[in-house]
């Protein structure tokens, strides 16, 4: 067991994010004191691991709720069904929910946390690069409608997040993959070390044991938890930065293309699709360099994620980037970089352009 890393998210009610192999017997901590009951959910196909979890809190009272597995969690009804089954065990304001897979799960148990009671405490074990990176930092909860995604939500933060690389060791390489799409994500909008080690470093050893991955894992981390910890509702940034809306870099288009593929497509990827975009969009808009551009080709496809796309028309996915959550009546608005590490608020792009950057991503390189 290596020594475990502690990133703090200083927000008005911090917590912290641990993150080291091995590192599981820490939830135990993590756990507001006082509970005496937890409930744990968790997705079916992750039943392998649920005993020696659940003997971590042998001296509480557990209950498991298990949940649908990825998006099929984040819908309402899954969350009805958590709050009968919270109802039915008795759980009050001094019982806990641990969220204890990827960032469906994660998103999907913040959600049942911050309804009941209108707020019981959360611990999130995220399983998946992804929700270690991304979802289960920062306090945004949800669930998905028809309309769209996440559109359904609140903010609610967890108490603590542990993160044990050691989990890692049976997610399917696709899934590890996904996950770096929110870490190169993190490489463009604030910390470019992220990209130099994805760009030297071969991306068949990021594997779960890797020193640079873990070293990834904890820059995303960083990352995000000093975004939260200045803007954790997403009402707007200083000095012209976009605030918590830098971490929806690249988001407008790829919750749109998740919508339109019926949630086949990994986040990640789209995400990375959605980023390759956004590059696109603020060369047209507003002069973003080409080489630049190209560097998002390069970082993302060099993990193996996709970088072009043309699977739906754009009629349609430019309905759905309408109810994206930056939008403002009827304007649009986009995260886009001005330079490295520069993001900026893009309000209102012209239809023209926003086609052309989706002509140029099913195109590949222009
Ligand atoms: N709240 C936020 O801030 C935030 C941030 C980023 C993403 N998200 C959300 O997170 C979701 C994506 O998360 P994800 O990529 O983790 O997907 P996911 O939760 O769907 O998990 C992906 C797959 O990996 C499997 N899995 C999970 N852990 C495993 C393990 N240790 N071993 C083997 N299989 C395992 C799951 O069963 C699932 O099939 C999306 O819904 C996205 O919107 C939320
Ligand atoms: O934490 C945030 O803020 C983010 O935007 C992180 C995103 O990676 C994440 O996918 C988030 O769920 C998107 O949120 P939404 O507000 O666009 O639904
Ligand atoms: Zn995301």
């Amino acid at each position: 067991m290596s020594t475990p890393t502690t990133i703090r998210v200083a927000t008005a009610s911090p917590y912290d994010v641990v993150v080291g192999h091995g590192v599981l017997d820490r939830l135990r901590g993590l756990l507001p004191t006082g509970a005496q009951r937890v409930a744990i959910i968790t997705p079916e196909s992750l039943e392998d691991l649920l005993d020696p979890f659940a003997e971590l809190l042998a001296d509480l009272e557990v209950v498991v709720l298990q949940v649908p597995d990825g998006e099929e969690a984040k819908d309402w009804e899954v969350a009805a069904a958590c709050w009968e089954q919270l109802g039915e065990e008795g759980f009050t304001r001094s019982d806990a929910v641990v969220t204890l897979g990827g960032g469906a799960t994660t998103d999907l148990g913040g959600f049942v946390a911050a309804t009941w009671l209108r707020g019981v405490a959360v611990v999130h074990v995220p399983t998946t690069v992804l929700a270690m990176v991304d979802a289960a930092v920062g306090g945004k909860t949800g669930v998905n409608t028809p309309a769209g995604k996440n559109l359904v939500g609140s903010f609610h933060e967890p108490a603590g997040v542990l993160c044990d690389l050691a989990l890692l060791a049976t997610l399917p390489r696709a899934e590890v993959v996904a996950g770096l799409g929110e870490v190169v994500k993190c490489g463009f909008i604030a910390d470019p070390r992220i990209l130099e080690l994805v760009e030297t470093t071969d991306p068949a050893s990021l594997t779960p044991d890797s020193p640079v991955l873990r070293e990834l894992v904890e820059r995303a981390i960083a990352v995000k938890a000093e975004v939260v910890a200045g803007d954790l509702k997403e009402t707007g940034g200083v000095d012209g930065h976009p605030g918590r809306e830098v971490l929806n870099y690249g988001h407008t288009l790829a919750h749109a293309i998740e919508r339109a593929t019926d949630y086949s497509i990994r986040h990640g990827e789209a995400v990375a699709i959605g980023c390759v975009y956004v590059a696109e969009l603020a060369a047209r808009a507003q002069g973003l360099p080409r080489d630049l551009v190209e560097r998002h080709r390069a970082a993302f496809g060099r993990v193996g994620l996709p970088t072009t796309w043309d699977g739906a028309d754009f009629a349609t996915l430019l309905a759905t980037m309408r109810v994206d959550k930056k939008a403002r009546g009827n304007q649009l608005r986009f995260v886009v970089l001005e330079d490295l590490a520069r993001p900026v608020v893009l309000a209102g792009p012209s239809e023209d352009d926003l086609r052309a950057a989706y002509a140029a991503l099913a195109g590949g390189a222009s």
